[in-house]
């Protein structure tokens, strides 16, 4: 692609018929970061993202993808995005993985033609670069909730996209494969140069991961890099999450807690 920022957006509003859920926001995503997206319920993440995918149409302001115009952009394939709801699959549902992360190419290929062997590889490729080439034939119900996600991953991955959004990727992952999940994430970024932008409501270790951060609540208060999120006082997050986080570390872990006073 070319040299211009993936995303910007400039003074951009949104309402949902009277209220206002995203407003006057101006930012900028470029090529190579890892942003995490963070901010209390409700407070426009996933509105966001929307605008950002086109599938909703900001009432005010400007969008450009790949420094086009929202509207004329048409290269729909070098944006993957795995949404809240992808890991919920029941066992029983008749589709294999190597069938779901296929399904990632009809962008590219359109509807109704057929796959190829071509169209196979690729698809074995990235469930290699998520670490489930040995799934492939497995049913996608009978998975966990994190193999599902990393299968969600390489079907978002196989039109081979130059930015990857992930809204809320941990929820349904057991916690003990948090980190995993979060080490192929950061070899996404790093191996794979791929941009990500992640929604996440894991405040305390989300700087462990991410290069930058945004952190909103209908407007951005903040974004900067993640060194800078660090410093960005308790206060200041009191503040925006309308009641009390205290970010206590323990060695590298950090843990919220929440009071609801
Ligand atoms: N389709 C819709 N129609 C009307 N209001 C909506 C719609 N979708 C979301 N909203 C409202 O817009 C506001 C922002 O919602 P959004 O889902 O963007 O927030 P969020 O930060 O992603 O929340 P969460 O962290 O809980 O997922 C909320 O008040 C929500 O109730």
């Amino acid at each position: 692609m070319n040299n211009y920022p993936i995303v910007e957006m400039d003074h951009v509003s949104f309402k949902y018929e009277k209220e206002t859920v995203v407003q006057n926001v101006s930012l900028t995503i470029d090529q190579g970061q890892f942003l995490g997206l963070v901010g209390p319920n409700g407070s426009g993440k996933s509105t966001l993202i929307k605008l950002m995918l086109g599938l909703e149409k900001q009432t005010k302001g400007k969008i450009r993808l790949f420094g086009q115009p929202i509207k004329q952009f048409k290269d729909w394939k070098e944006i993957g995005f795995v949404s809240q709801k992808a890991n919920s699959f029941n066992s029983g549902f008749p589709a294999t993985v190597l069938e779901v992360v296929k399904a990632g190419l009809v962008s590219k290929i359109g509807t109704f033609k057929f796959f190829n062997k071509k169209h196979r590889e690729k698809a074995l490729s990235a469930l290699k670069t998520v670490g489930m080439e040995g799934y492939a034939h497995s049913n996608i119900g009978d998975l966990s909730g994190g193999q599902q996600q990393r299968v969600f991953i390489a079907r978002a991955l196989v039109s081979d996209p130059s930015l990857l959004i992930l809204d809320e990727p941990t929820v349904g992952v057991d916690s003990k494969h948090v980190t995993e999940f979060y080490n192929l994430l950061g070899r996404l970024n790093k191996e794979e140069g791929i941009t990500l932008l992640m929604v996440t409501h894991d405040i305390g270790t989300i700087t462990d991961h991410a290069t930058h951060v945004i952190c909103m609540n209908k407007t951005v208060h903040f974004h900067g890099a993640s060194e800078e999120y660090d410093e960005f006082n308790e206060q200041d997050l009191n503040r925006l999450y309308g009641h009390t986080v205290q970010q206590l570390t323990h060695n590298h872990d950090h843990h919220e807690v929440y009071h609801n006073d």
